[in-house]
């Protein structure tokens, strides 16, 4: 496994990147707002004419925000990015830097301040990859806190732009009361959203992916099924088993470290994501990333991370979710081989071509990878709290 810590100036990777270098030479915008993808589309809307100030002069190598982030990163030196502060991600990481998983995780560098907001500095996942391509899986089968769940059931605050998601992807989804208020409170839009994604069924779901510098596509809110799953990691690596491979042998490390982790046995691991990442020379990797509601369990607790969650055991699924992940993969590369020796065959032009129109949509953002016999045909049986322990 290669990809970590490489030498060469992290590549720029997004459209709005390369828009960023042409507005940014006409004083539009700041590299600053080049950072992320709203800070560009923002400053670009407003046509501001300031110029800004390169930090370190690299600017134009840091890596950003790739898949959703509401702005939360600044451009750093070369080799680190700037996350916003969070308490509770920064408290992780540093115990992270003491743990088994720390090769697992972006390197912490402590905090720094810029323009009057605190940072966490961290290593740049993205350094030394050429056009990279990236994808974000949310991991586990829960993605909100136990906290947040206690606190709707104590005092219920509906919110109108919970509400507006969820009509945005089905106008069926509310009940007739939140129609009427139009308004859901964060926990049934947080479970809505595991319901209509894999996360319910599989434990983890694709966020957003970007394929080679291109555009970042994040229209997988609807994907459940392990098939579209695996026709995305088709598309993702382009069909390379060498990328596949190095994925599923970097995730069972990833396993065999969680498993032994005092970290993750003592914390509660929410809305975390697992990065992936690699690029044409082959170089593949795989981060765990995202600890902004990870938290300490009270200290009777000692989690499994294996079993299905009930209310106050903390429980997050997450290894059954990596399971499932890893299972996927291994059907996808076993689906690669059998197309590639068909293609030899000379009987696979029309499975052939079915990918690379995918392809193309995927790309024009056009994609809701489609299941050939309907949702959910897995083509194994998924591992769910209830049917299997690891
Ligand atoms: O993905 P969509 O459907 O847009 O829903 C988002 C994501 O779940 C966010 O998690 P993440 O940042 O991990 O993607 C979550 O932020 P939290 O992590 O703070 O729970 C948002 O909650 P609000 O920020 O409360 O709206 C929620 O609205
Ligand atoms: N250390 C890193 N190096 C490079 N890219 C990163 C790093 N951390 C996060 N990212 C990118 O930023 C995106 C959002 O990261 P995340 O930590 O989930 O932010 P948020 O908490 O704002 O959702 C990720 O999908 C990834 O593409």
């Amino acid at each position: 496994m290669n990809g970590r810590r490489g030498s060469g100036p992290s590549p720029i990777f997004f459209v709005y990147r390369r828009k960023c270098w042409t507005q940014e030479r006409a004083r539009k915008v700041t590299p600053q707002e080049c950072a992320s993808p709203r800070g560009f589309t923002d400053a670009r809307r407003s046509r501001e004419s300031h110029r800004g100030t390169p930090e370190d002069d690299d600017w134009g190598h840091t890596v950003q925000n790739v898949l959703h982030s509401g702005g939360n990163f600044k451009a750093s030196e070369r080799g680190h990015i700037l996350k916003k502060f969070s308490p509770i991600e920064n408290a992780c990481l540093e115990a992270l830097m003491e743990d088994i998983l720390r090769p697992y995780v972006p390197s912490y560098h402590g905090l720094v301040e810029r323009e009057g907001q605190t940072y966490i500095k961290m290593e740049d996942l993205l350094m030394g990859l050429e056009a990279p391509s990236i994808m974000d899986c949310k991991m586990g089968f829960r993605t909100y806190l136990e906290d947040e769940l206690a606190k709707a059931l104590l005092k219920p605050t509906p919110r109108k732009d919970l509400y507006n998601k969820m009509v945005a992807l089905d106008s069926q989804a509310p009940t007739l009361e939140e129609h009427l208020q139009k308004a859901v409170t964060k926990p049934r839009y947080m479970q809505w959203r595991e319901s209509v994604s894999s996360t319910a069924m599989l434990g983890f779901r694709i966020e957003g992916v970007t394929i080679e510098a291109g555009s970042v596509k994040k229209n997988f809110k609807k994907m459940k099924s392990r098939e579209q799953i695996m026709e995305t990691f088709v598309i993702f690596t382009k069909s390379r088993q060498d990328i596949l491979v190095a994925y599923v042998k970097r995730l069972e490390s990833m396993q065999a470290a969680l498993k032994e982790s005092e970290f993750f046995r003592t914390h509660e691991v929410i809305g975390s994501s697992l990065l992936f990442v690699h690029d044409r020379r082959g170089t593949a990797n795989v981060w765990m990333i995202d600890f902004g509601k990870t938290t300490v369990t009270p200290a009777h607790i000692s989690l499994r991370h294996d079993v299905a969650w009930e209310p106050g055991t903390h429980e997050d699924g997450y290894l059954l979710g990596l399971q499932n992940l890893i299972d996927t993969l291994q059907d996808t590369i076993q689906m690669v081989k059998e197309n590639r020796e068909e293609a030899v065959d000379g009987s696979a032009q029309e499975g052939e071509q079915t990918i690379g129109e995918n392809e193309k949509m995927l790309l024009k953002g056009e994609v809701e990878v489609k299941t050939t016999n309907g949702e959910n045909n897995a083509l194994m049986t998924p591992i769910q709290p209830g049917n299997r322990t690891l």
